[in-house]
């Protein structure tokens, strides 16, 4: 049984089936890519996963319990953490002070800016900070501004931010697209170190095939809203029917 275990999901949109008795089994510590053509679904899935988005069947379980009719706070406190497609930090902060939001939200349950203006007496919040940006090895960066960063460093406060709090799972959406060969690979070799260093389970959505096959162990393909194949990259290369469906190659 995965940590993760979703089962016959659908999703309308109206008239349209987004997701159509999707199952999905994610096993601990490892990282499984979600794959699939514009449209297939995959976000949804994903939003399906986080409570943003409560779908019309089936269920969803995270380590035996239900994130169904959760708020997606509360979603989080149960240990999934996601990283979206656009980097979802403070321009106008310094890495450091971004780097202390969820740490403070995490302490208190509820984060302010105000927080952060009141925080000079409480070093044990700065600490942290700066010990998961050296982690993250962005502490010479920590007085940046965060607008400033590449897109690559962007990304790595976000998924430094996101690890502070401690997720067993890591939730992935498309975390290289528009970055540079030298930012994508960066981020791959983080990846790499995350789950090398850590107990966490790792999901990706991606379309970069550079990226699923230098770190997935397991492959969902989506196609029209419904599973086409879950194997490893190895059978899934040479799927005849995700070449077909995903690669745009007549089987
Ligand atoms: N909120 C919404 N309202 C209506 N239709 C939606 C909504 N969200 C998604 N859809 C539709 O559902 C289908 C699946 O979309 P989804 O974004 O999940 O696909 P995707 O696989 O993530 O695509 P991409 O790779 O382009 O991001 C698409 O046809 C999309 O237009």
């Amino acid at each position: 049984m995965g940590i993760l275990e979703v089962k016959n999901v659908s999703k309308n949109f109206g008239g349209l089936k987004a997701l159509s008795d999707v199952n999905l089994s994610v096993r601990e510590n490892t990282v499984h890519a979600i794959i699939g053509p514009n449209g297939a679904g995959k976000s949804t899935l994903l939003n399906c996963l986080v409570g943003k988005l409560i779908p019309d069947t089936g269920s969803v379980m995270f380590d035996g319990q239900s994130v169904l009719g959760r708020h997606p706070y509360e979603i989080n406190q149960m240990g999934i953490s996601r990283v979206f497609q656009t980097p979802e930090i403070f321009g106008d902060l310094t890495v450091l002070e971004n780097m202390m939001i969820p740490i403070l939200a995490k302490r208190d349950g509820t984060f302010e800016l105000n927080a952060l203006t009141s925080i000079g007496s409480q070093k044990d919040v700065i600490e942290r900070a700066e010990h998961m940006l050296e982690e993250m090895s962005m502490a010479d960066k920590r007085h940046f501004h965060s607008g400033s960063l590449s897109r690559g460093d962007k990304r790595r406060l976000e998924i430094a931010m996101c690890l502070s709090q401690e997720p067993r799972l890591l939730l992935l959406d498309e975390p290289t697209a528009g970055m540079a060969r030298a930012d994508t690979n960066n981020t791959i070799d983080l990846l790499k170190q995350i789950k090398e260093e850590r107990d966490i389970t790792i999901a990706i959505i991606e379309h970069d095939m550079h990226v699923v096959f230098s770190l997935a162990e397991r492959i969902t393909v989506l196609a029209q809203g419904t599973p086409l194949v879950e194997d490893t990259p190895e059978n899934i290369k040479g799927h005849p029917k995700v070449r077909e469906a995903y690669l745009g190659e007549s089987a």
